[in-house]
């Protein structure tokens, strides 16, 4: 097999962590080209742009500082340049901006290349819920895996031990990503059941303002764990940046939009939006009163509803009734 060509598609704090693992794995083997593109959303840093600042000290100082990214990992603006040739595509931006991402980089594709996304959020579309990885497939017309996980960025930066799960429609494809991606401490498993592993990485999100809101209200841990459940809700739920801008949020009399532009430094958080798209969903089913806990998420980010009335809404579960 000829070595293949990575493209990293994004360079957030994710994808600045991806992109470091992917440096040093892509250097240890011969399956791999030395050198992967990453594809950066320019911004102007104290007067430098961030490329040039990533290509000569190797560091995403804006939204991974203090962590080196290996020196074959490349910065590079134009998102038509950066997938030029790749065989590999890494998805791993804030959802929101995947739809325009895709058009710019259609016509650049190489054929037969195969993409995997990072990418925790879902889209609204007439007839209910897009995934994210199906927005991919359909407008680039590749096969699409996905990989989700209790992956904070800066742990897997740090190199601290996690796991993850890659979900894949073609087990071969995800097993060349895994091949791609694993180290020592950041091991993957692939299933097949690739929607579920993305569903779960994208209503995660919810959950964590959730636990957020509990944290700033000042309820204990048996309130919290009420809406929490496995490897992704625990880390998110503790240590995620969705739980603390709803801390945040509760504390500060501030909106949801201020304390994210004050908190994240240009990190975007995706439970919020998700909430919108899950609910509006669930207006469109007639299931709005079967999710007490997405619809209040929703209702206290997008309704000035007040936050001190979340937990009554979780009384009203239908399951308890
Ligand atoms: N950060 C984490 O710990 C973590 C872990 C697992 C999964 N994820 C998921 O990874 C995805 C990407 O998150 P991240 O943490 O890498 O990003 P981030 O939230 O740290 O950064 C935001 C990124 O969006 C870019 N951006 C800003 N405006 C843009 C525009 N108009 N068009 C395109 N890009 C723009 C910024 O340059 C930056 O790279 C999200 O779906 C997130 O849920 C994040
Ligand atoms: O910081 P958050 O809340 O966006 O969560 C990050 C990861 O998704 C946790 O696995």
């Amino acid at each position: 097999m000829p070595a293949k060509k990575v493209c990293v598609v994004g360079s957030g704090n994710w994808g600045s962590a991806i992109a470091k693992i992917i440096g040093e794995n892509v250097k240890a083997s011969n399956r791999f080209q030395p050198l992967v593109n990453m594809w950066v959303y320019e911004e102007n840093i104290s007067g430098r742009k961030l490329t040039e600042i990533i290509n000569t000290e190797h560091e995403n100082v804006k939204y991974l500082p203090g962590h080196k990214l290996p020196k074959n990992v490349i910065a590079v603006a134009d998102v038509t340049e950066a997938v030029t040739g790749a065989d590999f595509l890494v998805f791993v931006i804030p959802h929101q901006f995947i739809r325009k991402l895709c058009d710019q980089m259609k016509p650049h594709i190489k054929p037969g290349a195969i993409g995997i996304s990072l990418i925790k959020g879902i889209d609204e579309s007439p007839t209910g819920l897009t995934l994210i990885s199906d927005i991919i497939r359909e407008k680039l017309d590749i096969d699409i895996s996905v990989l989700m996980g209790a992956n904070i960025a800066s742990e897997v930066a740090d190199n601290n031990f996690c796991e993850t799960t890659i979900g894949a429609c073609n087990e071969r494809n995800g097993l060349l990503f895994k091949e791609l991606m694993q180290t020592p401490n950041f091991r993957i498993t692939v299933v097949s059941d690739s929607n579920t592993v993305e569903l779960c990485g994208a209503l995660k999100n919810i959950v964590a303002i959730g636990a957020g809101f509990c944290d700033g209200l000042g309820f204990g841990d048996n309130t919290k764990a009420a809406s929490c459940g496995i490897a992704d809700l625990i880390t998110t739920c503790y240590g995620g940046r969705n739980r603390r801008i709803a801390e945040a949020f509760v504390t500060s009399n501030k909106s949801i939009a201020e304390l994210e532009a004050e908190m994240l430094n240009g990190q975007k958080l995706q439970g919020p939006q998700t909430s919108a798209e899950v609910y509006k969903i669930l207006e469109k089913k007639s299931m709005v009163n079967k999710f007490p806990l997405f619809v209040s998420v929703y209702q206290v980010c997008f309704e000035g509803k007040d936050v001190k009335c979340f937990i009554s809404c979780l009384q009203n579960h239908p399951q308890h009734m």
